[in-house]
């Protein structure tokens, strides 16, 4: 057997189209201009590669796409004045601020600071109460993606087996609560959960949002389960480059598995296709409007 890919490039660029119908339609009957901001704090070459793509992607959809770049020695108060500015400014509709923040930064008093309306990534308490609560929300770009790359496979998630690896706020939290929304049967697994390849072997969907490279082998997964990784991590190859790879043993997964995301090409295509949805909706919503259709 070998296991469906789930192309996310293409997933992605679909969705990407329909964002920019959108943007194209909200601008020519409200003159509106959804636009995004990302402040990037110090210069990790990984989060470069995001930012610009991100960039080139939002003015593609015909959105409006802001860039802040502050130094790694940056100050708190700096930073948060840079947060305070982007909340007021009417051409703002997304606030994204890349994590992790270089050491000495207060990440939750930053994530606090910035106004839920705007919070494009779905991190302030505002937005992650309100998905728990099960009440309408800006949820994070990452989980969004991996229930349209799962939907891709199963139209409805009610009554599967879904497991999910990490327990973190920006991806497995509400990856559970999203999943849950659909109905799903959803255990969370962490870094003391006891024999996880056993916890594994039960799921329907599994999904891998850990940091550990190739850390679920192909002999835990039910055969036929739907698997989702999420992981990027950055291998050095013997040429002195890197190469990414994913949190499941990729090769071993497509002999068992019924469908397989690939890293690269997978969730991370989709995280920055949903950020450009959070940005519309948002723009929408606090133009007062009627949610856009994608
Ligand atoms: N594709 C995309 O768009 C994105 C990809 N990522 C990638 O996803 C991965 C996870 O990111 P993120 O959630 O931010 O990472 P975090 O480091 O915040 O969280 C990792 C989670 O994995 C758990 N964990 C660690 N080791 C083990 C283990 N041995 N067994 C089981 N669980 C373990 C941790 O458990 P505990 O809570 O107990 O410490 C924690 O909950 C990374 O590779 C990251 O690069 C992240 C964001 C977007
Ligand atoms: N506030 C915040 N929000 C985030 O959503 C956030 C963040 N901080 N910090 C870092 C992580 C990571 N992340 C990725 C997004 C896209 C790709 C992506 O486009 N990946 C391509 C490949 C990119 C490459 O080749 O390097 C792919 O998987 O096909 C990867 C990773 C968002 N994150």
């Amino acid at each position: 057997m070998t296991a469906k890919i789930i192309d996310g490039k293409v997933i992605a660029a679909d969705l990407r189209a329909r964002v920019a119908e959108e943007v194209a339609r909200v601008k020519r009957d409200h003159n509106l201009v959804p636009g995004l901001a990302v402040v990037l704090v110090g210069n990790d070459p990984a989060s470069e590669v995001y930012v610009r793509s991100k960039h080139t992607q939002t003015q593609a959809a015909g959105m409006a796409s802001f860039e802040h770049k502050l130094p790694a020695d940056v100050s708190q108060a700096d930073l948060l004045a840079v947060v305070a500015k982007l909340n007021r400014d009417p051409s703002v509709h997304g606030i994204l601020v890349q994590l992790p923040l270089p050491k000495g930064l207060n990440t939750e008093a930053v994530i606090n600071a910035i106004d839920p309306a705007k919070d494009v990534d779905g991190l302030h308490p505002n937005n992650a109460g309100r998905l728990a609560g099960g009440f309408e929300a800006l949820s994070p770009c990452t989980p969004l993606g991996c229930i349209i790359l799962t939907k891709s496979v199963h139209p409805s998630l009610e009554g599967m087996n879904a497991v999910v690896i990490g327990r973190s706020n920006l991806v497995g939290r509400p990856l559970v609560q999203l999943l849950l929304n659909e109905n799903a049967t959803v255990t969370i697994a962490h870094s003391r959960s006891r024999d996880l390849p056993g916890i594994v072997k039960q799921a329907d969907l599994v999904y891998a949002a850990v940091g550990r490279p190739e850390m679920v082998r192909g002999d835990w997964l039910k055969p036929g389960a739907t698997v989702i990784d999420i992981g990027i991590n950055r291998i050095p190859k013997d040429d002195g480059k890197t190469r990414l790879v994913g949190d499941i043993a990729y090769q071993e997964a497509l002999a068992v598995a019924g469908a397989v995301t690939p890293v690269p090409g997978g969730v991370g295509q989709m995280t920055v296709a949903c950020l450009l949805v959070n940005t519309l909706r948002a723009a929408c919503a606090i133009a007062g409007l009627p949610k856009p259709t994608v």
